[in-house]
């Protein structure tokens, strides 16, 4: 664990142990002086010790952390099933629409944010104190790949937080998470109890909702229509339009469909030396596929079901006598294992976090991995006999719910899972995973490196030198 993440950490510890023991951690902190925390503390007190209300009439009273901040805007979240939370807005002073779903993560809100994977999605954050270390620079590195974010704008429609952190400090940042919403036009809510928010997603499922800012609010009208963002393409939208190329002088060649990559899915990649060409998620790959050593399928927003040009594609590589490595990473499994043969369903509430525990089949194995999916692959046919799904086999299970965290091939060079091993945020425990898919593409570029080069007979050319030159 960083430096970094262990302060992130202690944070979270600090505010956590405030709820049990108020007090004691109140007066800490006046003797320490640490003004900001705490606030925090008492917040966390009031809100724990008030009254039940029934859900539906939930009221947050708005509240400030600092005497010279801007008078506070109101905020709501409206839930489909009726259910709203109001509080202060932090963000763009727009109101937006998404599926509200929840994250379990600790600390990563910029990756998350900016995770193409999020699109059309509403982020609710568990872990409470949500901004204390502020937004990075859009900085690059030596490959042209953004250093601090997931994609080059935030993703997800909106975000709901308990407590926002007015005050940020970190080395990366240069603006702070209300700015940083506001700039990019993204509302965000908080002051709301999402511990009651996550207790609803979680016993009805992720729910379609409207963050509404300003004067909305107060007008209080009946949200008519929630549109369900996930009967548009959206791996269409965030996949790239164009072909680009990264790390050209790499010394593997992978062929990478973007349905919506993060850059650190990318990072991993050329930071293994490989050379990446990114081709939109409809792109018929099959046709070029001779100049790439393997295959690899990205992440990617919404319902699987909308790539189905992919899945058709993938279905003719698995049949390719002479198959490349594939590897999938998230909507990837899904993809492959569509074009495999399996069904795709929605969870309940889906797994988003940093920490879900996922079983390798191989060897019992358990990994902690970082997640961030509501589909999963149906994957009960794999041990069925007489399965109409032939060849593939359970390849990760995870082991709080039995869902599909992978499948692989049981001859041929393809794998996916549905966890991230190029985390971002998260635990890196799993990103052994593409040194072994780029061993593979290696071993298949020396397969190929190994077809005749030379000149077939070389001593009938001699023969054929007329005697005078040779003299
Ligand atoms: N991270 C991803 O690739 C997510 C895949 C898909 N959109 C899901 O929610 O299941």
């Amino acid at each position: 664990m960083s430096a970094f993440n262990k302060a992130a950490l202690m944070t979270c510890t600090m505010a956590m142990r405030s709820i049990a023991r108020p007090t004691l951690v109140r007066s800490a902190f006046k003797t320490s002086g640490v003004r900001s925390l705490a606030t925090v503390a008492d917040t966390v007190f009031a809100s724990s010790a008030a009254p039940k209300k029934p859900l539906a009439q939930t009221f947050s009273a708005p509240y400030q952390f600092d005497s010279e901040a801007p008078k506070a805007v109101p905020a709501a979240l409206k839930l489909k099933s009726g259910h709203v939370f109001t509080g202060t807005s932090f963000g763009a002073p727009m109101s937006s629409f998404g599926e509200a779903v929840f994250t379990t993560s600790l600390v990563g809100y910029p990756e998350s944010m900016t995770d193409p994977s999020y699109r059309g999605q509403i982020l609710v954050f568990t872990q409470p104190l949500i901004g204390n270390y502020g937004v990075p620079s859009q900085e690059k590195d030596q490959f042209g790949l953004l250093k601090y974010f997931e994609s080059n704008k935030i993703q997800c429609q909106g975000i709901v937080v308990n407590d926002y952190a007015t005050k940020y400090s970190h080395w990366t940042a240069v603006e702070s998470l209300g700015e940083w919403c506001a700039r990019e036009g993204i509302p965000a809510i908080s002051g709301v109890d999402t511990r009651a928010i996550v207790h609803l997603l979680r016993d009805q499922g992720s729910t379609l909702a409207k963050l509404e800012i300003g004067d909305e609010v107060l007008e209080n009208k009946e949200v008519v229509e929630f549109p369900n963002p996930n009967i548009r393409n959206l791996v269409s939208e965030a996949s790239t339009k164009e072909v680009y190329e990264l790390n050209p002088l790499g010394d593997v060649k992978i062929a990478l469909i973007d349905c919506g990559v993060k850059e650190n899915i990318l990072r991993c990649l050329v930071a293994r030396g490989a050379a990446v060409t990114v081709f939109p998620w409809d792109y018929d790959f099959n046709q070029v596929m001779d100049q790439y050593d393997g295959l690899f399928i990205s992440n990617g927003p919404g319902d699987p079901r909308a790539a189905s040009k992919t899945v058709q594609n993938l279905a003719t590589a698995f049949k390719n006598p002479a198959p490349k490595p594939i590897f999938g990473i998230c909507m990837g499994n899904q993809l492959m294992g569509m074009a495999a043969g399996l069904d795709v369903y929605k969870l309940q509430f889906g797994n988003r976090g940093h920490n879900q525990p996922a079983v390798n089949m191989q060897n019992g194995r358990c990994s902690i991995t970082s997640q961030n999916h509501g589909y999963a692959l149906e994957d009960s046919v794999l041990s069925a006999p007489g399965s109409v799904v032939q060849g593939w086999e359970k390849y990760f299970v995870n082991a709080n719910d039995g869902s599909n965290e992978g499948i692989r091939h049981l001859t041929k060079p393809f794998s996916s899972v549905q966890f991230h091993p190029e985390a971002k945020g998260g635990p890196q425990d799993t990103e052994y995973l593409f040194d072994e898919f780029l061993n593979l593409a290696r071993a298949e570029k020396v397969k190929h490196s190994q077809k005749p080069f030379y000149v077939a007979e070389p001593l009938s050319v001699s023969k054929k030198v007329p005697a005078e030159v040779i003299a």
